[in-house]
Formats: structure tokens, C-alpha cells, sequence
């Protein structure tokens, strides 16, 4: 099997997925709105400022231009940042519409759309019209670039509400150090996905405070109730939160410096200035955005979530780590479920 796949969004993320696509023997099409990362892509095989000491194979080729890119396409891969999901999908839209394709959409972003609170196989069906798509899945999961770069072993979950297209993913996915599931429940996989950012940020500034190992496991094991209380909320199967795209995307990112949220949250924690943090990131921290969006959805829909308020205050109210910290430990006392 060899497909015509698009992977649009050349960070770490889209180019180690093209990367692990282009090894499987599909011609794959890496898209990027940035002229310059698209020469470094096809003359030196490289793309430093997202992922260092790694080279491409020649036979992946880098486009700026989106339509020749999605020329003929049989799939095409959405990996951009969340806040760019909705303009990217609207310039795609029109472009499948001019040459009538109808082609499988995936997703590998963790986020939820401002404002609206959409999840992002939302987005793409709204700007994308039936007639030129076949169902969305999401490509999600304990999954850093840097472990896929070097050919780690990462399982990932492929969810959709149609089989097929879930086993579509799979299929061009799947490799001997690259192993996908399948999972029906798109609703817990895309909320779990966004929400373990939210996590690993207040991991991360735990650490950058001087907390332990407990604290640590009592956040991750605390934070995880609250996300699969919003999930379940929308109706999500509670066994997807602990599976690979909940508990092991928890695990993944609010342990490893690998993580950019976790990298945030500890800057933050050892004090330094959020804005101050963002500029150095130099890539995306999708858990501030998502913080917000999932406090407001809490609020909205009268779900407790007390880790996702107290993190929403430290990064927008400006409250204070630990006073933030001592207020949730000061909580009255509860069952655990
Ligand atoms: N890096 C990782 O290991 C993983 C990342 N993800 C998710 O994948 C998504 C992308 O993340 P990364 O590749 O890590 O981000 P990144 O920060 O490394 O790269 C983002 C890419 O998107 C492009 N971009 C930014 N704004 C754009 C716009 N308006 N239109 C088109 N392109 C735009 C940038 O030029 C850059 O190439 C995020 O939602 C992230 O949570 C998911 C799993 C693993
Ligand atoms: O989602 C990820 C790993 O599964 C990557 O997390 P970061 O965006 O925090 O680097």
C-alpha cells in the first residue's frame, strides 16, 4: 500500500511523522507556510529549530505551496498548531473543492479551539465539507518527537467514529518501532490529548518549585479524575482515560523535559516570567491556551475541575505558585470518587 499523503505543519511533530510515513513507502507531500524551513527541508534534509541531529530521507519532499502539495492526495495529515487548525482547514477546503478530491483526514494536534471549545476533528468538519473528506480521525498518544526521531518505541491511538477510517490510520502508520490502535471513542482521545497539557505544565512548575515524587504522582493521578470528569461530561467512554491518549500521555509529558509544556511549567516554577518563557520556547506550549479553554468549559458545564482553576490562575490572574498549591492542599476533604 502506497498512498499520496499530506502532512500539513513541518514542526517537530509533522516532520517526524512525514518522516515515519515517508519510510513506510507513501509519497508524502511536508507542507509548510515558511519558505525558508522549506529550502533547509529539501537542500540539507534538515529542520534545526524543530528537531535537532536528525536528517531526512531525499525522498521526503518539503512544499510551500498548499495546492500542489494536496495535488491527487489520498490523505492528508493535519499537524499544525490548534489556534491554526480552522485557517489552515478553511485554505484546504477550497482547494479540494477546485480539484474534487475526497480524501482521508487525520489529525495529530492537541488542543481545543477558543472560544468555541470545539475539538479539532470538529473544526475540520466544519470548515471541510462532507463531499470532500472522508471521517476524521486522530493520531494520538504518549508520543515525543525526539523518541520517534530516534526510532523509540511509541504507541499511539488512531480514533474515529468510522472503523475504516481508524484502520486507514493505522495501517500507514504502523511500523516496527511505531504501533497504532484503534479506538472508537474520538470524543475522550482528543479531550484526553488536549487536557495531559494542562498537567504536565503544573508538573513541570512542581518540579521547578522542589516538589517530590508524590506530589508529582498525587497532580498526575488528581489531574486525570478531572479530565475524565469533563470527558465522561461529553460522553466519553471513561476507559479511554486510561489508555494511551489519558494515562499514557500523562505519564509522557508531565515527566519528561522532553515536553514543552513540562519545560514551561518548570521555567515558571524556578520563577521566571511567562512571557519571557514563551519567547524562548520558540515552538508551541499548546497547555496555555488549552488551560483556558478548559477552565471556561468547566465553568460552563459545572464540572469540578480544582488543578485546571488553580493552574488558570497562576498563568492568568497572576496568583501565586504556592499560595495556588496551599489553597487546593486546603480544600475540605472528600472521597476520592
Ligand atoms: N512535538 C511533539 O512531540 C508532539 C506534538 N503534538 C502536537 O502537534 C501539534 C504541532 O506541534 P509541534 O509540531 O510540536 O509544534 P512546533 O511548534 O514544533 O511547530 C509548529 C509548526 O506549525 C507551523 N505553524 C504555526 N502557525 C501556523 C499557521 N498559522 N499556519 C500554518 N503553519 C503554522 C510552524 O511554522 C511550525 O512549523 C501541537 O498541537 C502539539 O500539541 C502531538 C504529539 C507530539
Ligand atoms: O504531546 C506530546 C507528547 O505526547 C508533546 O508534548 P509537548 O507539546 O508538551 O512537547
Amino acid at each position: 500500500m502506497s498512498e499520496k499523503i499530506a502532512v500539513l505543519g513541518a514542526g517537530s511533530w509533522g516532520s517526524i511523522l512525514a518522516s515515519v510515513l515517508d519510510e513506510n513507502g507513501h509519497d508524502v507531500r511536508l507542507w509548510s507556510y515558511n519558505p525558508k524551513q522549506v529550502e533547509e527541508l529539501n537542500t540539507q534534509h534538515t529542520n534545526t529549530h524543530y528537531i535537532k541531529d536528525f536528517t531526512f530521507s531525499p525522498s521526503l519532499v518539503a512544499y510551500s505551496d498548499l495546492a500542489s502539495a494536496l495535488d491527487n492526495v489520498d490523505a492528508i495529515l493535519f499537524v499544525v498548531p490548534t489556534k491554526a487548525i480552522r485557517s489552515v482547514a478553511a485554505q484546504v477546503a477550497t482547494i479540494l473543492k477546485e480539484k474534487n478530491l475526497q480524501p482521508e483526514l487525520i489529525h495529530a494536534s492537541k488542543g481545543i479551539e477558543q472560544k468555541t471549545y470545539k475539538r479539532l476533528s470538529q473544526v475540520l468538519e466544519e470548515e471541510i465539507p462532507a463531499e470532500n473528506r472522508k471521517a476524521v480521525t486522530v493520531v494520538s498518544g504518549p508520543s515525543h518527537a525526539e523518541d520517534v526521531a530516534r526510532k523509540d518505541i511509541t504507541l499511539v491511538t488512531a480514533a474515529s467514529l468510522s472503523p475504516d477510517a481508524a484502520k486507514y490510520a493505522q495501517k500507514i502508520f504502523m511500523t516496527s518501532y511505531f504501533r497504532v490502535y484503534t479506538n472508537p471513542d474520538i470524543i475522550g482521545v482528543e479531550i484526553g490529548a488536549a487536557l495531559k497539557n494542562i498537567i504536565a505544565l503544573g508538573a513541570g512548575a512542581l518540579h521547578g518549585l522542589g516538589y517530590g515524587d508524590n506530589a508529582k504522582a498525587a497532580l498526575m493521578t488528581r489531574g486525570l479524575a478531572e479530565i475524565s470528569r469533563l470527558g465522561t461530561s461529553f460522553g466519553a467512554d471513561p476507559m479511554t482515560f486510561i489508555g494511551l491518549s489519558g494515562v499514557g500521555d500523562i505519564i509522557v509529558t508531565a515527566t519528561s523535559a522532553n515536553s514543552r509544556n513540562w519545560r514551561a511549567g518548570d521555567e515558571l516554577g524556578r520563577g521566571e516570567k511567562l512571557d519571557d518563557v514563551i519567547n524562548h520556547m520558540g515552538m508551541v506550549i499548546e497547555g496555555l491556551a488549552t488551560t483556558k479553554a478548559a477552565y471556561e468549559l468547566s465553568r460552563e458545564r459545572g464540572v469540578s475541575m480544582p488543578i485546571t482553576e488553580a493552574i488558570y490562575q497562576v498563568i492568568y490572574e497572576g496568583k501565586d505558585i504556592r499560595t495556588a498549591i496551599s489553597e487546593l492542599m486546603q480544600r475540605e476533604g472528600r472521597s476520592e470518587f
